[in-house]
């Protein structure tokens, strides 16, 4: 990082902020009957629509210049490149290798790793082919029916929000089921209606060492036992995909069946490795190659593109802007698409998990603020839930409203009510409503001046609240593999802003082991060990509650 030019190009947005700060977003559109044309671009399919953020083509320099100063490029190249940029773990990051076209080698230590790619492509292949194609036969003889993936965070949500956003390609495979909780009210539900002979269970953890995954696996493990199916019959039903082979090995899982990753991918970038097998058991390996082709373009975009037409770049460096230079603390993604309506909290683990750091690179802690709260729900949905706060809280949250062009589905008049909510949100966040307009209207309307002048007030809109509108014709495999690359790397570009490792993890970690310590508290009630007070009423009730239940 250039320290010194990131620090002055900092400032200067800063300055440059206020400039902005004069001017309403809908003055600049009437001074400016181009404005959409200069502040939009298509890469890949992909539309991009930034001309309702509160910037000028300056504000657009500037935020390059200041990428150009954080050597975004030089960072961006290493990551392809294989090094270790993930510091803390000494680890290479290259989820990008796995969607990688060509066999150009790809080094990790001096070994390439493309071979173990493709040798483990190719079996993910062979097994999808002899579960969809019914060759693969349960321990009575029956095929596959259903598909019960057990994992978490990273190692469920990418399987699972792909498999609900491309559900116009699932065909002709088993039914797939998702369980993530610890809570066993869902894998309760979810056994209750499969059957043993013909479920095969994924599990999906890269560590292996994950206690829901593990105790989901070992329950279901059981379920299997209880209709007296043998250890050795197992093998027909349990596949594990796993950087920890001989752990996956231990728990029952024949090593044929076991499907590696490595420590160069990270959990939440990991669907494009053997995770992603429930979504080629259910779309067909064709749709998951469409899938990785679709990253993988979108990787050659931010790999070439010139950063003022670069998605990733330019959202990223938006998301900076709206984040750090006008106090943004949270950001919505707004698909008006119910496919895509698990995508807020994809992106959202994607993001926080990534960016929600204040520890830099450089072990200083950050002076600015970093990753802000991702959320966000399918429109039109939220427009009657929280869109009221868009409009007219007091927290200014930018939005990425992503709306696909053509409907998957011919149900009249659906699709052009849909895009005309998303294109209306987006233009009613930019205009907003003054004072003057709401009191005329209520006057035309009939309504008493002095009464109007009152209510006037609260049907007012400040608008000039930013958002980014993404299009695209349709959510097809290849579309999604794009749209998703693209929230990757702007992730990394923001992490490369903040100077952050947006590739480990270690915020979740005390969580877990708090978690083990109570977990062995609950059955010792006269243990001598004290925790905080608070913890020891929680225990208290949960005890007293079991007892009353029992
Ligand atoms: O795949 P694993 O090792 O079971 O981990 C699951 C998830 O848990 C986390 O480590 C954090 O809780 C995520 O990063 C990861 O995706």
């Amino acid at each position: 990082m250039l320290m010194d030019t990131f620090n002055d190009k900092w400032r200067e947005l800063q300055q440059h902020s206020v400039e902005v700060e004069s001017s309403h977003l809908r003055d600049l559109f009437a001074s400016d009957p181009k404005r959409a044309e200069s502040l939009s671009l298509s890469a890949c399919g992909l539309n991009l629509d930034y001309s309702k953020n509160r910037i000028t083509a300056k504000t657009r320099t500037l935020l390059m210049d200041l990428a150009q100063s954080a050597q975004l490029a030089e960072k961006r190249d290493a990551m392809f490149a294989g090094a270790p940029i993930n510091n803390t773990e000494n680890r290479s990051v290259l989820h990008t290798a796995l969607r990688q076209q060509d066999s150009k080698p790809v080094l990790v230590d001096g070994v390439d790793i493309m071979p173990q790619i493709k040798a483990v492509r190719l079996k993910v292949e062979a097994v999808v082919n002899q579960v969809r194609d019914q060759q693969w036969l349960g321990y009575s003889g029956k095929c596959i029916t259903d598909v019960l993936n057990l994992g978490i965070g990273g190692s469920f949500l990418g399987p699972k929000i792909v498999t609900t956003s491309l559900k116009p390609y699932v065909q002709g495979g088993p039914k797939q089921h998702f369980v993530a909780n610890i809570d066993g009210n869902h894998l309760h539900d979810v056994l209750t209606n499969l059957n043993p002979e013909t479920t095969l269970v994924l599990i999906a953890s890269k560590s292996f060492n994950t206690q829901e995954t593990l105790t989901n696996a070992e329950s279901t493990r059981q379920w299997f036992y209880d209709y007296g199916v043998t250890f050795e019959q197992l093998n027909r039903h349990f596949i594990a995909i796993s950087s920890n082979v001989s752990k996956a090995v231990a728990f029952g899982i024949s090593g044929d069946n076991v499907f590696p990753m490595w420590d160069w991918v990270g959990g939440r970038y990991s669907l494009w490795s053997a995770i992603g097998m429930p979504i080629a058991m259910a779309i067909g390996n064709q749709g998951f190659t469409e899938l990785l082709k679709g990253a993988a373009d979108l990787d050659q975009h931010f790999k070439e593109a010139p950063f003022e037409q670069n998605l990733p770049v330019l959202m990223g460096m938006l998301g900076v802007w709206n984040h750090n230079f006008f106090g943004c603390q949270t950001h919505a993604l707004l698909p008006y698409s119910h496919y895509l309506r698990g995508f807020p909290a994809y992106v959202q683990q994607m993001d926080m998990e990534s960016n929600g750091k204040s520890c830099q690179l450089n072990n200083e802690i950050v002076s600015s603020t970093t990753g802000p709260v991702i959320w966000g729900a399918e429109g039109t949905n939220g427009q009657h839930a929280f869109h009221q706060l868009l409009h007219q809280g007091t927290s200014v949250v930018p939005v990425d409203f992503i709306q696909p062009l053509v409907a998957e589905h011919n149900m009249n008049g659906h699709q052009d009510m849909l895009v005309a909510n998303c294109f209306a949100q987006s233009k009613t966040l930019m205009q907003g409503k003054t004072h003057q307009q709401a009191y005329d209207e209520l006057v035309a309307s009939g309504m008493e001046e002095a009464l109007a002048k009152v209510i006037a007030k609260h049907k007012a809109m400040p608008g000039n609240r930013p958002s980014n509108t993404l299009t695209f014709d349709r959510l097809t495999p290849y579309q999604l593999g794009t749209l998703i690359a693209l929230y990757e790397h702007k992730v990394f570009v923001q992490g490369v802003i903040w100077n952050l490792n947006s590739f480990d993890q270690w915020g979740v970690e005390l969580g877990k082991i708090l978690g083990d310590d109570i977990l062995s508290r609950i059955g010792q009630p006269n243990s001598t060990e004290r925790s905080d007070s608070s913890t020891e009423l929680l225990l208290a009730q949960y005890r007293d509650a079991n007892k009353s239940l029992t």
